[in-house]
């Protein structure tokens, strides 16, 4: 092992399996966890890693072990496939759930089981407004089938994922049979027996490459009636249709999706820490101090100011991300029960954050990837190729600032339900002081209150103040005469900004309602220091924010700095223990520079040279090319 990371784990201040388990929810999970990556895959001898001939076996494998939690899925698929995306993403995320949650009891029993399929909902026209959808299905009850169409190129569906020829079951959105409502719809289709379907891949991506993204042009197609998918909205044998109890419920497996990816936005950003943590302790470069040897590259505040406030922020996706799982399993349990009462504030919280945490995370690797100089550009490290399968998420299951927009619309209404004088309950309900103006910021002492309490509270009245604040801006462009849209669409820089900051002091008192969770003393100390660096890192760089919001002082924005200092300083001894509490293994995070045991430049040279490009000491090219052309010079 090499010494520096040797030494960085003597003087441990905290128990890193107690944080494990925190991480995982429990001992009895991180057990799980440990045992479907030993036992399930590595000691498998069946597994052969991530080679494409394993996907087969992987499927195979999931269903003879029964795992079907899309955490436990998760687990296993990554320690299948590293941080890499197989193809089969799509099928477990997207088209499983809505076949649990949108087919009958009928369909589910009949279609469940047997098959693997995608979800085709994007049009070339259309990604990000479902309303806009152009593919038609019409009812013929005469054949009791549905016709379904693309009747315009732009109509012609558009990046299915895992659009495997062989098999093309996939969920439809269609515009259907009234037209506010979507209707989702099982294809059934065997290529190549059904006429009037034309099929391909849309071509080279940024990434995604293990993902096969197609496209899909209907002619006059037909499928049955019972394809409909029909546990919220039914199409009747004599062609009436019976609407569902809400129109959004067809939009159900998005939220759910969403839902998951605020936790992967958090587990991706820790497996970059730990890269370029593990790394900046064994990477020793230039001088501090002129004369004595080079340090850890840990030890520069600069380094330290690029990874610890990520650090800190993994921490908080991945508590948040548990907060958001927990929240839709509660929440699409009542709306199975027929209580649809919170699902709007479901999407407006799987939205915001959805948001929130990818675009930060999405910066974040890149930040970790450089902070790892010329090293952390090869793929060696891994880092670009986690950045590559990452971005996308910034844009796929609802495009950021779509989804930003989407809650906006939530808090603005929130807002003014209590302009009317309605109490609010839920994540919202700390705009109920902004109308009695409770929201007074705090007399701010000359010193910063670093008390955690005070911080979300700070964070709280921030947020209240920019929602208030685009609330008048609408307010202001409709005094100036603009109608409703204009005003909303004048305002939404205003707008998006509100649901930033909402989702912030939400991502911070879920933090810190983890925190005061902890009982173990170490685990609880390094977890509050971690969340006060994460409140006061976000102070920093929102300064005017807080300033604007008169709870803090020009007098006190030195102290944010100094403040932010000290709390860097204080990370600095745990932040090895801190990536290794993570429980990342080798062989998931395939990377030279983030091994365990921090061995990276003997790592690196053997990777090097079993490049295919290494396999002679002269490459064929220069027998090849080169040497004839030699020849005639
Ligand atoms: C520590 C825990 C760790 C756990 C981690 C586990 C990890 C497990 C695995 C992780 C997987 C990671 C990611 C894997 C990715 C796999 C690959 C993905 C490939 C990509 C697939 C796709 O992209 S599929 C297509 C996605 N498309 C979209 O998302 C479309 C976006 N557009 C929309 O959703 C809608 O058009 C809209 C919401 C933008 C607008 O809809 P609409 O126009 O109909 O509504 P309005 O704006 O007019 O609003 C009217 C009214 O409706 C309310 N509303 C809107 N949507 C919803 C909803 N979904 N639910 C409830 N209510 C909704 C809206 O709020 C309005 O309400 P009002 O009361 O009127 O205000
Ligand atoms: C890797 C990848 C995989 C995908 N897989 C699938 C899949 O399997 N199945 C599937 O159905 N789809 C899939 N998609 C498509 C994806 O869902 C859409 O790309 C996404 O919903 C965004 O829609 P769009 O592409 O139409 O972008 P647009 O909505 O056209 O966005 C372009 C710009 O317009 C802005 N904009 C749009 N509407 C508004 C508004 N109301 N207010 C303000 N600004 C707005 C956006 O912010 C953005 O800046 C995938 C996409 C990617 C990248």
């Amino acid at each position: 092992m090499n010494p520096d990371i040797l030494r960085e784990r003597q003087n441990a201040t905290f128990d890193i399996e107690k944080l494990t388990n925190i991480l995982d929810g429990g001992a009895e999970r991180t057990n799980r966890r440990r045992e479907i990556r030993e036992v399930l895959v590595l000691n498998d001898p069946d597994f052969d890693y991530g080679t494409p001939t394993s996907l087969p076996t992987m499927i195979l494998k999931l269903r003879e072990y029964g795992i079907s939690d899309p955490v436990e899925i998760n687990w296993y698929k990554s320690m299948y496939w590293g941080t890499g995306r197989e193809a089969l993403g799509l099928h477990y995320v997207m088209f499983l759930p809505t076949l649990y949650t949108q087919c009958d009891s009928e369909q589910f029993n009949k279609w469940v089981p047997l098959i693997i399929g995608t979800y085709a909902q994007t049009e070339m026209g259309h990604g990000t407004h479902l309303r806009g959808l152009e593919t038609t299905a019409t009812f013929d009850p005469a054949t009791q089938e549905f016709v379904m169409h693309s009747p315009t190129v732009t109509s012609i569906k558009w990046w299915p994922g895992g659009r495997n020829p062989l098999f093309l079951p996939l969920i439809f959105l269609s515009i259907p049979l009234s037209a506010s409502l979507f209707d989702l719809f099982l294809s059934g289709f065997a290529l190549p027996t059904c006429s009037g379907i034309v099929i391909g891949d849309i071509g080279p991506k940024f990434g995604f490459d293990a993902v096969d993204n197609g496209y899909l042009k209907l002619e006059h197609v037909r499928i049955p009636r019972e394809n409909m998918l029909m546990k919220y909205a039914q199409v009747k044998p004599d062609g009436s249709y019976v609407k569902p109890l809400s129109s959004k419920l067809t939009y159900g497996t998005m939220v759910f999706i969403r839902s998951l990816i605020v936790g992967n936005a958090g587990i991706v950003l820790s497996q970059c820490c730990t890269i370029a943590i593990r790394y900046s302790a064994v990477r020793h470069q230039s001088e501090i101090r002129a004369g004595e040897a080079e340090p850890q590259i840990l030890d520069y505040q600069t380094q330290q100011h690029k990874l610890f406030p990520l650090l800190a922020t993994a921490y908080a996706f991945l508590f948040a991300g548990q907060y958001m799982i927990d929240t839709y399993n509660r929440i699409s349990g009542d709306i199975n029960q027929g209580d649809l009462s919170e699902m709007p504030e479901l999407h407006a919280l799987s939205a915001g954050l959805k948001a929130f945490t990818t675009w930060t995370a999405n910066t974040g690797i890149e930040v970790c990837r450089m902070s790892c100089g010329g090293h952390g550009y090869s793929r060696s490290s891994a880092l670009p190729d986690i950045y590559v399968e990452f971005t996308p998420s910034c844009t796929y299951e609802g495009e950021n600032t779509v989804m930003m927009l989407q809650t906006a619309r939530f808090l603005m209404k929130s807002y003014r339900q209590v302009q009317a004088g309605q109490q609010l309950s839920g994540a919202v309900s700390y705009l109920n002081k902004v109308h009695h103006r409770v929201m007074a910021p705090q007399a701010v002492s000359s010193q910063l209150d670093l008390n955690l309490n005070t911080l979300v509270d700070l964070y709280e009245i921030r947020a209240a103040m920019l929602v208030e604040l685009a609330a008048q801006s609408i307010q202001q462009e409709s005094a100036r005469g603009k109608c409703q849209e204009d005003s909303w669409n004048n305002s939404t820089i205003d707008l998006v900004r509100a649901s930033d900051a909402h989702c912030h002091y939400m991502v911070l008192k879920m933090f810190r309602d983890k925190v005061d969770q902890i009982e173990d003393p170490g685990v609880h100390s390094v977890m509050s220091t971690l969340a006060h660096l994460y409140a006061i890192h976000g102070m920093g760089n929102f300064t005017g924010d807080f300033l604007q919001a008169g709870v803090l002082t020009g007098a006190q924005v030195p102290s944010v700095s100094k403040c932010l200092k000290g709390l860097l300083a204080e990370v600095r001894p745990s932040a090895v223990l801190l990536v290794d509490a993570f429980d990342h293994h080798d062989k998931m995070l395939n990377s030279v520079l983030g091994r365990h045991d921090g061995n990276v430049y003997e790592a690196m040279f053997e990777w090097a040279r079993s490049s295919p490009l290494n396999r002679t000491e002269v490459h064929e090219s220069f027998h090849k090319h080169l040497k004839p052309l030699q020849a005639k010079l």
